[in-house]
């Protein structure tokens, strides 16, 4: 058995094509949707992301400012940086890319964002608005990879309701947040939040029907940890440089070898990412959204 490839390029480029039209609405009704990056410092990573959200705003027609500080930028720019964009007319919907030099406190500086604006869903608020469950008109911005990775799944007809979910790893990000959204009633998984002392993590992964992996670490889920038919979602993503080339090669949690046992998996590179750039088009719009309520 091959898995079905969970193709994050083509279904991202699917969800933008709805936004485009969502846009088009808001800009006839004198609404301009603008996306603020901060980026802080020069960590490849991070510089490529935010680059490809400038573009996906270009692509649907959602407006981006940019602001870029140096490493050596103190606590004090970057809080000036963030009162610029909470009180910025053209940015109606902001992020603060993760994440920030060493140094830097960053709850500390997610707290400062003007929840209204927080395209992330990382705001405290906000974060606090879906351990309270709220949905409809005053649910708040999900968190931009969990909300891909259900998207994924949801377009790809993969069972959610009642089934097993392992999520490896509890960051921010992607773990802690995701535990919340696939137990949301609708969803109504059952999810096992593993981590770094978790005792035998393959049995944890062994009784899965939905397996996240999201560490970090280079091909660390192994095929005989996938139950056979499992959906498998590839987040965590790790920059080797290859010993014989010298290139920089990107490189997944998951064991290339994990696609002959499971029913779905998503590549890495081009499965969840492309999703999570998506998701945060769809927030900004969201949020644009509400002042036609
Ligand atoms: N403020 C935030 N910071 C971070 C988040 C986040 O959701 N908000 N998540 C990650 C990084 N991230 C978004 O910012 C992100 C990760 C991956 C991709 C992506 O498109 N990846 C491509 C590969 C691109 C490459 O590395 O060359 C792919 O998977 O095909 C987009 C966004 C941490 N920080």
């Amino acid at each position: 058995m091959t898995a079905i490839t969970l193709d994050g390029v083509a279904t991202a480029s699917a969800v933008k094509t709805e936004l485009i039209a969502r846009v088009t609405e808001l800009r006839a009704h004198g609404i301009v949707p603008g996306l603020g990056t901060l980026l802080v410092g020069d960590d490849p990573g991070s510089r490529s992301y935010v680059a490809g959200k400038h573009r996906d705003c270009a692509e649907v027609g959602i407006e981006s400012i940019r602001i870029d500080l140096p490493a050596s930028a103190t606590t004090a720019d970057v809080r000036a940086a963030i009162k610029d964009l909470n009180s910025s007319r053209e940015v109606t919907g902001y992020i603060i890319q993760l994440p920030l030099p060493v140094g830097h406190n960053e709850n500390a500086m997610l707290e400062l964002i003007d929840p209204a604006k927080d395209a992330d869903g990382l705001h405290p608020t906000n974060l606090g608005r879906l351990v309270l469950g709220i949905e409809g008109k005053l649910s708040s911005p999900l968190p931009c990879t969990p909300a891909g990775i259900v998207e994924l799944l949801r377009r790809y007809d993969v069972p959610i309701v009642g089934r097993k979910v392992v999520v490896i790893g509890r960051g921010l990000t992607v773990g802690r947040p995701l535990g919340l959204l696939f137990t949301r009633k609708g969803l109504d998984a059952t999810v096992t939040l593993t981590h770094s002392r978790t005792v035998d993590l393959p049995e944890e992964v062994r009784r899965a029907d939905i397996v996240v992996a999201a560490v970090g670490v280079p091909h660390l889920v192994q095929a005989d940890w996938i139950k056979p038919g499992a959906a498998v979602l590839d987040v965590g993503i790790t920059r080797l440089v290859d010993p014989v080339t010298g290139k920089g090669v990107l490189t997944g949690d998951v064991h290339p070898d994990v696609a002959e046992v499971a029913g779905y998996l998503s590549p890495n590179p081009r499965g969840v990412g492309p999703m999570t750039r998506a998701m945060l088009l769809g927030n900004v719009v969201k949020a644009a959204e509400r002042a036609l309520l």
